[in-house]
């Protein structure tokens, strides 16, 4: 669905170079990318400021050129094919909007509609099922201008999805929302991404936007893939691993070891213990330990993915 070899982007800034001199540098923004995307993958695209992630996005849909690699996306080569290519994606980027501005947002899915030249039965089919997932029956007659963030965000999925595109980009889909604007867009990205029908890459900040959408993970810095997998593999690759966490009715006795798992902290408050687990599973660990300290209170708490995001940032913090 989506090809990417040794694609490239060059950008030429002026800097500094003494008081009134300036020079030409060259900034490699995205840097060798390859990847192949299958159709109906959810793939989030992700890494730190400047990392490369929207220039990315940019010349696989067709507005930026890239300076040397290849792209398809659909079968098509996105700048000189933009016009049909523009009929098979759906594009949402926060900072450019798909709606007109003066118009209440109706209108703009009916011009939409016109545009795309969308049979009136589709349209409609499609229309009422964003309506009724992403509620928003309440706002459909206000001017977009007058719309909240979250609510516009919601118009500008629909307004991407309307002419049924194979693949959906979002740029940054949850940035500056409310939470439960947050989790009406991700459920409904969540409902879709689960028919098959579409193929969505999505880069965020936002890490719970990834772990409750994304099955792959792939992490961009300095315009270079640094990591493509699942989240698991991730943790893997840093032995990122559970814990088990019991609170005690008295102190753990000196020397306390539990087989499948390494004692990490002890706290006085409640003594309570924290134990990291062997990926052999939280079983054994826990019957080990109740049957040989009395246990008041326990939770497996798994390990936490901005941790292990930062960590991967950190290491390929070199230029
Ligand atoms: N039009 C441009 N002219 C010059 N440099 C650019 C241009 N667009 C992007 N860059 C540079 O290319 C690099 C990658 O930028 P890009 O916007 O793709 O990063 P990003 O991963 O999307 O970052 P962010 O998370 O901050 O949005 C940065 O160093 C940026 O300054």
């Amino acid at each position: 669905m989506i090809q990417m070899r040794e694609l490239r982007k060059d950008f030429t800034v002026r800097v500094k170079a003494g008081r009134f001199r300036r020079k030409k540098r060259t900034v490699a923004a995205v840097d060798g990318v390859s990847l192949t995307i299958e159709p109906g993958e959810m793939v989030g695209y992700i890494g730190p400021n400047g990392a490369g992630k929207s220039t990315t996005l940019k010349m696989l849909t067709g507005v930026l050129t890239p300076s040397s690699g290849e792209v398809s996306v659909c079968g098509l080569t996105p700048v000189p094919q933009r016009t049909r290519l523009a009929l098979r994606i759906g594009v949402v980027f926060g900072q450019r909007s798909q709606l007109w501005w003066d118009l209440p947002l109706g209108e703009s899915f009916r011009l939409l509609r016109h545009i795309y030249r969308v049979p009136a039965a589709d349209h409609e089919a499609r229309l009422r099922r964003c309506r009724s997932l992403l509620d928003m029956d309440e706002f459909l007659d206000t001017p977009v201008r007058q719309l909240s963030l979250g609510q516009r965000m919601r118009g500008e999925l629909t307004a991407a999805l309307l002419h049924g595109p194979e693949v959906l980009f979002l740029d940054e889909p949850t940035i500056g929302l409310d939470v439960v604007s947050k989790q009406a867009v991700r459920s409904f990205l969540a409902e879709l991404g689960a028919t098959g029908d579409v193929t969505l890459v999505l880069t965020t900040h936002d890490l719970a936007d990834i772990e409750r959408l994304c099955e792959r993970l792939v992490v961009i810095d300095h315009g270079r893939v640094v990591h493509d997998g699942t989240i698991e593999a991730l943790h893997a690759r840093y032995s990122s691993r559970r814990s088990l966490v019991v609170d005690l009715e008295r102190p753990l006795p000196e020397g306390f070891e539990l087989p499948g798992a390494t004692l990490v902290a002890v706290t006085a408050e409640r003594h309570r213990a924290t134990f990291a687990l062997e990926s052999t599973g939280a079983g054994a660990a826990v019957a080990g330990l109740v049957a040989a300290v009395p246990v008041r209170d326990l939770s497996l708490v798994e390990p936490d993915i901005e941790d292990v995001v930062a960590k991967l940032y950190r290491t390929t913090d070199a230029p």
